[in-house]
């Protein structure tokens, strides 16, 4: 992998001045908010601030009807949750993070089950768990842990002295709790399959699709679009750039048809290729034209390959069915670097490949 696939720009939400929402949800980590972790980043944490709004003032109301536990607990897990956004906001680790989400969920609910929370109501909180834990822990984990939460469910509807009964509820009441929540279970499972499904077609589509905006179809070398990213998103601030052009690239055509001009432009690209020094990374620029940039050496590396490049394409022989033929490349060579801007360097090495051109062909100009 060539050294220009370095740090790439990220593009950054606008944020108001002062406190934004999005800001706060993305735990302060606003780049690349298309990325799947930064998205479930964003999804724990609007969960769990959520989370704090409920439990913390149901917590109070608990501790001031005397329901000291619960209210302990949910005071707790509001603390929790508040403290899982320092957690997020210094690591953005939100596979551990969504961890403190999930399991103390799970033992609020069966608590809330068995006791019956505040006036017989809490069996109604169950239903967020089967979506976030299939979210959290993704399909075969989250279907696995939903079984043992149903499975505990079971007991404590069914096996434990719960305090449901104490509230007059019909004894029906229990077996359809137990399959509404199956059902939901049911239903988030295929949600979340056909998000998983639809996610993972998207990126291998995104995928393809940059593969096409930057690649060229005939040598498969980068295109223009796709080295100009590079370069423009490198670490690098000083490269040097090496333009060639074909010499009468068009009588190759006329000559033998396109097809074999085709096949020389792939030939070209190999024997460019194989040439590169490690940080080095070629494209194919435009027709007949291809772009080499190279870092970490001197100018006079940089026309040295340039040098060796020309060399060897001249001392090719092209073979195509019954037709042999060589070619001849011309060269321009310019450095980018801190006085000089990437476009003024390809403005430059342009200029001195005309003058190369002017001078003769099959040569290299430099600075
Ligand atoms: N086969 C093939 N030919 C191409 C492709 N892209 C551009 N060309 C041809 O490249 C030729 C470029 O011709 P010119 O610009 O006149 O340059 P040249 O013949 O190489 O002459 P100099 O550059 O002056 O040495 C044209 O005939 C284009 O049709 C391509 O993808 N495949």
């Amino acid at each position: 992998m060539s050294i220009f696939d370095s740090t790439k720009r990220k593009k950054k939400l606008k944020t108001p001045v002062g406190f934004s929402w999005l800001t706060f949800l993305y735990v302060g980590k606003t780049d690349n908010v298309f990325s799947e972790s930064t998205r479930r980043v964003f999804i724990i944490n609007l969960f769990t601030s959520v989370g704090v709004l409920f439990t913390f003032p149901l917590g109070i109301v608990s501790l001031v009807n005397g329901q000291l536990v619960l209210g302990y607990s949910l005071l707790l897990i509001a603390f929790l949750y508040a403290m899982n956004h320092v957690y997020l906001r210094r690591t953005h680790n939100h596979a551990l993070s969504g961890n403190f989400v999930i399991y103390p969920l799970y033992i609020l609910m069966i608590y809330l089950v068995y006791t019956g929370g505040v006036k017989g109501t809490g069996h109604v909180w169950i239903y967020c768990i089967p979506a976030v834990s299939l979210f959290l822990h993704g399909m075969k984990r989250g279907l696995i842990e939903l079984g043992f939460f149903t499975l505990a469910l079971i007991i404590t509807l069914f096996f434990t002295a719960s305090h449901f009964d104490e509230f007059g509820y019909d004894p029906a009441l229990k077996s359809r709790i137990l399959f509404s929540f199956i059902v939901v279970v049911f239903l988030s499972g295929i949600y979340e399959y056909s998000m998983s499904r639809f996610n993972q077609e998207l990126t291998e589509t995104s995928a393809k699709l940059k593969l096409v905006a930057y690649k060229d179809a005939v040598t498969d070398l980068l295109n223009r679009r796709g080295m100009l990213q590079r370069l423009e998103s490198s670490a690098y601030s000083r490269f040097h750039l090496l333009l060639a052009d074909v010499d009468f690239f068009k009588s190759i055509n006329d000559e033998y048809g396109h097809d074999v001009g085709d096949y020389a432009l792939v030939e070209l690209a190999n024997l460019i290729q194989a040439s590169l020094p490690e940080k080095g990374v070629a494209s194919r620029w435009g027709g007949e034209e291809f772009l080499i940039a190279v870092c970490d050496c001197s100018e006079s590396d940089a026309y040295a390959l340039a040098e060796l490049i020309r060399q060897r394409v001249q001392e090719h022989e092209f073979v195509y069915l019954d037709h042999k033929f060589r070619m001849t490349l011309s060269f321009g060579v310019a450095t980018m670097n801190e006085s000089t801007s990437l476009r003024e360097a390809i403005t430059l090495a342009d200029g001195r490949l005309y003058q190369a051109k002017r001078a003769g062909r099959n040569r290299t100009q430099r600075g």
